[in-house]
């Protein structure tokens, strides 16, 4: 899609609201996709599941028992959290200290799914992404798992990344290097996934959210085919 075509587009006019939601499982291609069609459309950036690690980290480094679901919901509370919201820069800080590699971290892949369902913590989490929403006067592409379903129901174009479970294991597995085996590859996605489906629903798209299957796509082929699915529906509405 041309950057002529979408510039001509009347809802990308400055000024007026435009929100992108964007769910999907892990190493459905969320981010990378989400943060290109952000430069695309000249939109903020959030990425909420960066906001879900950043708090996983916070706990771990404080000695805070990830079990402990009370004091879980108090360290979300207490979270002193900056993150970036450009698609040209990427910063996750927790008190000021640059925690952006560290929230990728296996370790903190492994244990993110029990901050994850933990409701209070989401409570807080989700009021301070419906914040940033706002802050940017509704102009954003904002991507996780709940965003279409309960952070921004009424955005204005709701989508659904999807790709097979084989495509999303091999992608994760370049991503990092080759470093994991088939077995923490599958701890990493498969079963996070599994478990974070017993909090939200992020496997079959909700009523008006469309669904974009990236398995057989490439990495452009996907930005593309999000931005027709953008434009069509801005276009219909
Ligand atoms: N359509 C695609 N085809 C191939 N690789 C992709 C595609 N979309 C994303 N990727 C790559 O797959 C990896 C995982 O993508 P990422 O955006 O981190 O997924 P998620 O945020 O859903 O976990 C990244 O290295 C990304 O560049
Ligand atoms: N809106 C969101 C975003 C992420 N999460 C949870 C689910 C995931 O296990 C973690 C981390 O999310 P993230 O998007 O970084 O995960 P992947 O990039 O798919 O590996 O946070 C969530 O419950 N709700």
């Amino acid at each position: 899609m041309t950057q002529e075509l979408l510039d001509t587009l009347p809802a990308l006019r400055v000024g007026r609201p435009l929100v992108v939601a964007i769910d999907g499982p892990s190493g459905s291609g969320k981010s990378s996709v989400s943060k290109e069609v952000a430069r695309r459309l000249r939109l903020a950036y959030l990425d909420t599941g960066a906001m879900y690690r950043a708090l996983t980290w916070f706990c771990i480094n404080t000695g805070i028992d990830l079990n402990d679901a009370a004091s879980v919901e108090q360290a979300a509370r207490d979270l002193v959290l900056d993150v970036s919201t450009t698609p040209q820069e990427e910063y996750v800080r927790v008190d000021g200290a640059d925690v952006t590699a560290a929230i990728r971290e296996p370790e903190i892949s492994s244990a993110v799914s029990i901050v994850a369902t933990t409701l209070g913590a989401r409570t807080e989490l989700i009021r301070r992404q419906r914040e940033l929403i706002e802050k940017h006067h509704r102009r954003m592409v904002v991507e996780g798992r709940d965003i279409t379903t309960v952070v921004a129901p009424g955005a204005e174009v709701r989508m659904l990344l999807t790709a097979s479970e084989e495509a999303r294991l091999r992608r994760r597995g370049i991503q990092m290097g080759g470093t994991q085996n088939a077995e923490q590859l599958a701890a990493q996605v498969t079963q996070r996934d599994a478990k974070d489906s017993t909090v939200v629903n992020f496997t079959q798209a909700a009523d008006g959210v469309v669904t974009l299957d990236s398995s057989e796509l490439d990495f452009d082929e996907t930005v593309d085919a999000a931005l027709v699915i953008v434009t069509k529906v801005l276009n219909r509405d």
